[in-house]
């Protein structure tokens, strides 16, 4: 794995000259956030030796490497979920090779469902923890102690002064948002009404079908994590309407404006 991720850093390396030191990981239907990036340079995923392809709607499979107010950003429109058949390992890869890079703090972001009931759709979600529901964690296997320790450590994930910083410049852009607690599972499928309230008792605010193994990954190699959560429908059984992705992309791009302003603003301060 280690001389894997190293080639695909040799790649990169040779093939741009920026050196971020943020990187931004892209929901469903939020890949918009590229068009604040300047003096762009796309790359797709098939051209990167070991990446694997995306294959959701709504995920564009291409690292964009550029400016955001003159801080260098790597932004991944398009990331890879354990239900489109990658495992834990291939699942995280990028967020490996962001940290070789050179990479030390990382934004990721989501669609995901309300099981908080004061949220609704377009609500954005500063995350403040998460509860891995995945059944499994990407760290499971042989540790390389190149990328991290054993047993890494997790009271604070989220990092609180990138929280900070981001709960700063909502204020000051005027932009809504609301704290939670994220529960990534396996999907794809959504959740039945049953399993919404057993999340609820567990203390889920919002629930989707990501994030959690990027972040596991980003907490083990030592980077800086903030995470945004898209509101994009309410959890079954809250919502009175069936889900369907089509309608959760749309929401997200509908939200994106909002999301894409406050993210833009948190990196300048990065
Ligand atoms: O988490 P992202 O990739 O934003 O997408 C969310 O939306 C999709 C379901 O509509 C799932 O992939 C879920 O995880
Ligand atoms: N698991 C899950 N993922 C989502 N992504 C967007 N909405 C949802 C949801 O309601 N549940």
């Amino acid at each position: 794995m280690y001389d894997k991720v190293m080639e695909t850093v040799t790649y990169l390396n040779e093939k741009v000259a920026y050196r971020p030191k943020v990187a931004i990981i892209l929901g469903s239907g939020l890949g918009d956030l590229v068009d604040y990036i300047e003096e762009k340079v796309e790359i797709s995923y098939e051209e990167i030796p070991n990446f694997p392809v995306s294959t959701v709607a709504g995920h564009a499979g291409q690292l964009v490497f550029g400016k955001i107010g003159g801080v260098e950003v790597l932004a991944m429109k398009g990331r890879f979920h354990y239900y489109e058949g990658y495992d834990m390992k291939q699942v995280t890869y990028p967020v490996y090779v962001m940290k070789q890079f050179g990479i030390e703090n990382i934004i990721v972001s989501n669609a995901a469902g309300g099981a908080n009931s004061t949220f609704k759709p377009g609500t954005l979600m500063l995350i403040t923890d998460h509860i891995n529901a995945f059944g499994t964690n990407p760290l499971i296997g042989k540790n390389d102690e190149r990328f991290g320790p054993r047993f890494p450590d997790m009271s604070e994930t989220y990092t609180k002064k990138l929280q900070e910083l981001a709960k700063t410049t909502a204020k000051e852009m005027g932009i809504d948002y609301r704290e939670g607690v994220y529960l990534g599972t396996t999907g794809p499928t959504y959740e039945t009404a049953a399993e919404v309230r057993a999340f609820i008792s567990m203390g889920a605010d919002a629930i989707g079908m990501s994030t959690v193994p990027e972040v596991i990954i980003a907490n083990y190699t030592g980077m800086n994590i903030l995470g945004i959560s898209c509101i994009t429908n309410m959890a079954t059984g809250i919502a009175k309407e069936a889900h369907s992705h089509e309608a959760v992309v749309e929401i997200a791009k509908r939200t994106g404006n909002e999301f894409c302003r406050w993210v833009a603003e948190t990196v300048k301060k990065i």
